[in-house]
């Protein structure tokens, strides 16, 4: 059985519906990349260099970065030395077996939140402005609370005008509380007063908004050391998650924006928002060979219910699914 096959029956079945919004979301990204790759197969035919050649073409245009793309080809290369394979058909199959295996060697990723048992558990959400940190909060919290946990947001992003708003927007839609000061008042006395309510209320996750200002590294470096000590003051441990959303549809600079933040603060995870605007989702692999930080969560779509938890397999499985369901209907007759 194909690797392809027995991916699929893996991750199908008990949870088809979310193994779909990953097709769904990676539409754009199949429709350039995976059509390409199988017309490239059909073209060939036969494997050479310049099949290589054109397939490493093809993958770097899908943002899957240079390190990754050679490390793939490499590897490629061999398995069909190693199969004695002379022609192309099956090739995505054995493509998305690579992959998988890319994403996943070295060290292990942990995509699980890290929610405390019996404890405020505080999330802070960091990145520039305008990548979906507002809609991801209210996307988080949707989750949480369908998870049974008690959520609370606060709003410090005292610097953009309108953001404080847009997150009460959000909080009113999900049904929590959202702790809020005046537009330009300091962050971290944001941040002090949600805390000491969250554990009034005894609320389990506390999810932070700030400023994304990148313009100063300085700057930024400053204020997110000051929220922090004031967050880790107050809880110990705390903050148990920084999540640093990022705009898939921005390609390569965000990858320029993680290693800012990365520089400016501890971040422990990624949220890749708008998967599914770009056909350039190739730049989840990029993601994990640059800057190792696991992404945690991925944008499939503006709906509440399409921030999924990052699964290597679904996500290879929305790369490839149409072309490898054809070619497996072909390899069955
Ligand atoms: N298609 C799609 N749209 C998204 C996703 N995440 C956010 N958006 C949309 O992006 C728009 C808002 O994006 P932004 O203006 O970047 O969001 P924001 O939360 O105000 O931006 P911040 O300044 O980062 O807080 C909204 O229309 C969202 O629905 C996603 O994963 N997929």
């Amino acid at each position: 059985m194909s690797f392809f096959r027995k991916m699929k029956e893996k991750i199908t079945g008990s949870n088809d519906a979310v193994t779909d919004k990953f097709k769904e979301g990676l539409a754009k990204t199949r429709n350039q990349f995976t059509s390409k790759v199988n017309d490239l197969v059909a073209r060939f035919r036969e494997i050479d260099e310049e099949f290589f050649e054109e397939l490493e073409e093809l993958l770097l245009q899908a943002d899957v970065g240079v390190e990754t793309v050679m490390e793939l080809i490499d590897q490629l290369k061999l398995e069909v030395q190693r199969k004695n394979k002379k022609d192309t058909a099956g090739i995505q199959s054995v493509i998305s077996e690579k992959l998988v295996e890319i994403y996943n060697a070295g060290e292990e990723l942990d995509v699980r939140l890290n929610i405390q048992e019996d404890e405020l558990t505080v999330i802070l959400m960091v990145g520039v402005n305008g990548v979906g940190k507002t809609t991801t909060i209210g996307k988080l919290a949707a989750r949480l609370l369908a998870e049974g946990k008690t959520v609370m947001l606060a709003a410090g992003d005292t610097f953009r005008a309108g953001a404080i708003d847009q997150l009460v927007v959000w909080g009113e839609r999900a049904g929590v509380e959202v702790i809020r000061q005046s537009e330009g008042s300091d962050p971290a006395a944001v941040m002090y007063d949600a805390i000491r309510a969250a554990k009034n209320r005894k609320i389990d996750v506390l999810i932070c908004d700030t400023a994304g200002r990148l313009q100063n590294k300085v700057n930024l470096m400053n204020e997110l050391q000051k929220i922090h000590r004031v967050i880790s003051k107050e809880v110990e441990g705390a903050p148990h998650e920084v999540l640093l959303a990022l705009d898939a549809t921005t390609g390569q600079n965000a990858l320029v924006q993680a290693q800012t933040f990365k520089e400016a603060t501890n971040v422990t995870g990624i949220v890749l928002t708008k998967l599914d605007g770009t056909a350039k989702g190739g730049i989840v692999l990029a993601i994990r060979n640059k800057l190792n930080i696991p992404v945690k969560f991925v944008g499939l779509g503006e709906g509440v219910d399409d921030l999924q938890p990052f699964d290597t397999e679904k996500y290879v499985y929305g790369l490839f699914a149409d072309g490898l369901e054809l070619e497996e209907e072909i390899l069955d007759k």
